[in-house]
């Protein structure tokens, strides 16, 4: 072992046990520490913290404790030691991230992941404060279930792009679940789309952005993102001449990361500008912004305030300032240069969140579906016979009454008016194919996508009392130290036997249809006495009311996967068939396993895919326009 990572570790060592004689201040004497298994000395439960499947022993661990459950990085006396807390009902996650929102909503400060890697600015790392709430402001504009209609065409144009892709084995670029949301934010450098520019274009951001994601959730945020140096920052200082041994290799790394990162950041972006200033651009998240937005700075200065989009002008100014929208005056021209430093981040963070979420539900959505076809496929036979009444994709031997075709965004709803029972109606949009959003709910509860959350940062002491429950009905009060790092565990929730049952393991959409009563009364009566505890009961057995995260950082992509999934979910359902591969006779029954510390992405795994029938291979061919049935 060299002197210098020797020396190293005994200063660590001598530091540590410093601070671990020194006792911390407590602000509470009186109240004790959320429960858990014992801390042994300086490391605390390092023992307890497994790099796979962590919402799996948090779980255990509530069954143990109870919903609140502490786990200490080093031993909690060290001042340096850092709270990890599990929150595993929803009644705790909402009275803490939720309720308590204006303490509960920071995010961890970690120096490698931040500082290092340059993803400070990310959305997802920011800190709670004005920067944050821009972001999230400019995420609204272009998410919010108002304007999430503009992407309807996109949405269905790549989905259908997408199908072409899966059942053609010619383009690997073009069957990824992600292209639909990169064409939205940035108007299709990577996507089918952009057939029309060079493809060295092309192929440089697509690889950029591949690059680039990987490194974001396999490197910088492998084993949580937790880096020796976000415990002993000072590391960051050592000398360059050091860089070589092993215990200080992260730096030259983060050198390099960061300087792919700040390049996937502002080329995307350049080239969106470079292409509006040409006039050959395409609408998208970022062109939308920057063209309203400068109609914003110029009718301050010049009087006039027509946007040059749907967006109203109130809404497109409000991103300077963190205020409601309200009162709020239009953005100077000397803070465009933030507007565009906010836009630019904004625009890489949907992407960088996107993608494991996006793919890892799609993969959720096959092994459901592979698990089906053992059992006979009940599932996907059900979905068709909702289905295939309006795509007209029944079985070839059956004549069509309509003319086939895929399924579309403006299939999901009727709209209905409901009666008061008096003078009074409201208008309600009712699920066309209940079945088709039972897999869709299914899918998400089943799956988690996001088992742990992510993580939000406590910014000052908190005295917390869960409400008494048949399992501890006097609880304690509990102290919860600033700078705890929080953690709500949705897989816990999405396992909870009181909300779903006792088979919370199989995949089972029918435990999302409403009864012929409960049906009746949300969408023929509101007056009806038991219209609001219906209501409430459906939102609470919803998963969509978990899977986002919780109160203010919650996911502001929701409106947008809701809609991308389903029309996919639909799509796949309605067109293809799905098995387990078969080599040499055999079905190939694989083992999946979940390595990704955040995202509970399976490992990759092997599918057969073919279309149902000729009449949807048509119907496929047909909306992927120009792609050539042959392959
Ligand atoms: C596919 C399904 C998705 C799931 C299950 C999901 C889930 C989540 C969860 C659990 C969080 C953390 C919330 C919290 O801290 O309380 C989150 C944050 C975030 N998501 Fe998603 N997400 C999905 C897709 C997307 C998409 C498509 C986008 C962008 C277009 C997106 C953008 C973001 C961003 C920017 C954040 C950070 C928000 C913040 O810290 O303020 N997500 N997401």
């Amino acid at each position: 072992m060299d002197t210098f990572y020797l020396l190293i570790i005994i200063a660590g060592l001598v530091s540590l046990l410093y601070l671990y004689l020194r006792p911390r201040k407590n602000s509470s004497a009186t109240v004790g520490i959320p429960p858990g298994p014992k801390p042994l000395p300086l490391i605390g439960n390092l023992l307890d913290l497994t790099a796979k499947e962590l919402w799996v022993k948090a779980t255990s661990l509530s069954q143990t404790y109870g919903p609140v459950v502490q786990l200490s990085v080093l031993h909690p006396s060290l001042s340096v030691s850092m709270p990890l807390i599990f929150l595993s009902s929803p009644e705790v996650c909402f009275d803490l991230l939720d309720k308590k929102g204006g303490i509960y909503s920071d995010k961890p400060k970690l120096v490698m992941a931040g500082e290092l890697c340059g993803c400070d600015n990310m959305v997802a790392f920011t800190s709670y404060g004005a920067q944050s709430k821009r972001q999230r402001r400019l995420m609204g504009l272009a998410f919010s279930k108002e304007s999430i209609g503009a992407y309807k065409g996109l949405i269905e144009r790549e989905t259908a792009g997408f199908l072409t892709g899966l059942i053609s084995a010619y383009s690997s670029y073009s069957s990824s679940p992600m292209i639909v949301l990169v064409s939205v934010i940035y108007a299709c450098p990577l996507s089918r789309l952009s057939e029309a520019y060079p493809s060295t274009v092309h192929d440089q951001f697509l690889d950029m952005a591949e690059d680039c994601v990987d490194i974001l959730s396999n490197k910088i945020a492998s084993g949580g993102g937790v880096w020796l140096v976000d415990i002993f920052p000072w590391l960051k200082k050592a000398p360059k001449s050091l860089e070589s041994l092993s215990l200080l290799s992260f730096l030259p790394k983060s050198r390099a990361w960061k300087a792919k990162m700040i390049e996937f950041v502002e080329s995307p972006f350049e080239w969106v500008k470079a292409e509006m200033k040409k006039g050959t651009h395409k609408s998208s998240f970022c062109s939308m912004l920057l063209d309203n937005s400068e109609t914003v700075v110029s009718s301050s200065a010049h009087g006039h305030s027509k946007p040059k989009s749907d967006i109203p002008v109130e809404l497109l100014s409000s991103w300077a300032t963190s205020a409601p929208v309200t009162n709020k005056p239009a953005p100077s021209a000397e803070n465009y240069a933030q507007f565009e430093f906010d836009l630019k981040w904004t625009a890489n963070s949907m992407y960088a969140a996107s993608g494991d979420t996006t793919i890892a539900t799609v993969m959720h959505y096959f092994l459901a579906i592979l698990e089906d076809t053992d059992k006979g496929g009940e599932v996907v036979r059900k979905a068709r016979k909702e289905l295939d009444m309006v795509t007209g994709l029944n079985d070839d031997d059956s004549p069509s009454v309509i003319k086939p075709r895929l399924p579309s965004l403006s299939d999901r709803f009727i709209d209905v008016e409901v009666s008061d029972g008096q003078n009074g109606s409201m208008k309600l949009k009712k699920p066309r194919f209940p079945y088709v959003e039972a897999i869709m709910s299914e899918v998400w509860r089943w799956g988690v996508v996001v088992p742990l959350n992510l993580p939000h940062r406590l910014t000052q002491d908190d005295v917390y009392t869960p409400a008494p429950s048949s399992s501890n009905p006097n609880p304690s009060p509990m102290l919860l130290r600033k700078g705890s790092l929080i953690f709500g565990n949705i897989w816990s929730i999405m396992r909870s036997n009181d909300l779903f049952g006792n088979d919370v393991d199989d995949f089972k959409p029918e435990r999302y249809l409403l009864s012929p009563h409960e049906e009746k009364v949300l969408y023929e009566s509101y007056n009806h006495p038991e219209y609001d505890a219906i209501r409430r009961e459906k939102k609470r057995r919803d998963p969509r009311t978990y899977v986002f995260g919780f109160g203010r950082r919650q996911c502001p992509g929701q409106n947008l996967v809701e809609s991308s999934v389903w029309l996919l979910m639909a799509t796949l359902l309605s067109t293809v068939d799905v098995h387990r591969p078969c080599v040499e006779g055999k079905v190939v029954r694989e083992k999946i396993d979940f390595n990704n510390s955040v995202f509970r992405t399976p490992d990759l795994f092997g599918i057969d895919i073919k279309p149902r029938s000729q009449k949807a291979l048509e119907a496929i061919m047909l909306a992927g326009e120009g792609d050539d049935l042959e392959s």
